[in-house]
């Protein structure tokens, strides 16, 4: 069963295209990440999938539900920072929710538990760290016992403990079987929490993989000389577009297994090899190669 299911997703706002014929899909169960730098349409796809904004186009499925009555009865979101009494606890303001959503005031001693902030329960808001309102936030999300729980930039801002709290009780979540959406500018964040990730860039999803594919991959470094043999040599042994010479030697496109073959061909053409080792793709040069944007950190 998948949670989200979004097929050609657009929203326009006059001349601008916020998010563009957008198809994702998030299986239940998963941590998903959903990148870009600011203004890709991250705010906004979120915003359609609570029914906040209309789609301009396409269609939207959460567990199976197109929107409509009950669509939003198992979903739990954190958007567009939570608005809380700064003079309230944590405790108080958490009653006023359940108040307002019918949900028992016993559920929340249940949800203080569950992002840890029992002991602070009765503390005014406004005395707060980021990481504890960004915690209160979830408390609040969590009241109608989400299936699915759709998180806007929720460990923005937050120190590198703050962040793992976060890791921590969202993967506690989804050993109870609950889904996570996860928005993010922060590749570093993103690689840290979740299983899989999509990149938006000008609304656009450019790319869907895991973290462990993203990371995959790399160059075989080759330093030799004489220049210009070793160039014509090296495109011999693995082709033309697989060799990328810069100032520290030759970088080659092919699997780690190669190295052997190549050190020899170059050897016997009396080519000098000084360096020739596996240099491990840049998670940060690939996002940046993939978003073409430079504001994503
Ligand atoms: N109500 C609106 N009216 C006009 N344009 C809008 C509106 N909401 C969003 N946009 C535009 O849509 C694009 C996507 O914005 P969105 O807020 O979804 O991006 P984002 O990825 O969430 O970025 P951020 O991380 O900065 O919030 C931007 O160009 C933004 O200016």
């Amino acid at each position: 069963m998948n949670a989200i299911e979004t097929t050609g997703l657009t929203k326009r706002y006059g001349e601008i295209v916020a998010v563009e014929n957008l198809n994702l899909t998030v299986p239940a169960g998963e941590i998903y990440g959903f990148l870009g730098p600011n203004g890709a349409g991250k705010t906004t796809t979120l915003r359609m999938l609570l029914g906040l904004t209309r789609p301009s186009a396409g269609s939207l499925r959460l567990f199976g539900r197109s929107p409509g009555s009950g669509y939003l009865d198992r979903v739990g979101a954190l958007i567009e920072g939570p608005a809380f009494y700064p003079y309230l606890s944590g405790r108080a303001n958490l009653r006023v929710l359940a108040g307002h959503a019918g949900v028992p005031r016993a559920r929340v001693d249940e949800v203080l538990e569950i992002v840890e902030l029992t002991d602070r329960a009765k503390d005014a808001y406004r005395t707060y760290s980021l990481g504890m309102k960004q915690r209160l936030g979830l408390a609040a999300a969590l009241l109608k016992q989400p299936r699915l729980l759709l998180l806007d930039e929720p460990t923005n801002g937050l120190d590198p403990a703050g962040i793992a709290d976060i890791r921590i009780l969202l993967r506690n979540l989804t050993a109870d079987g609950v889904t996570v959406l996860l928005s993010s500018h922060l590749l570093a964040e993103v690689s840290q929490i979740c299983d899989r990730f999509g990149v938006l860039s000008h609304g656009i999803l450019v790319a869907e993989t895991t973290i462990a594919d993203f990371r995959a991959g790399g160059v075989l470094h080759v330093a030799a000389e004489p220049e210009a043999e070793a160039k014509a040599r090296l495109i011999e042994l693995v082709g033309e577009k697989a060799v990328h010479a810069n100032e520290s030697g030759f970088d080659l496109d092919v699997e780690p297994g190669a190295a052997s073959r190549i050190n020899t061909g170059l050897v016997t053409a009396g080519v000098a090899v000084s360096e020739l080792r596996w240099r491990e793709s840049d998670l940060e040069q690939n996002f940046l190669e993939l978003t073409g944007d430079d504001h994503v950190r």
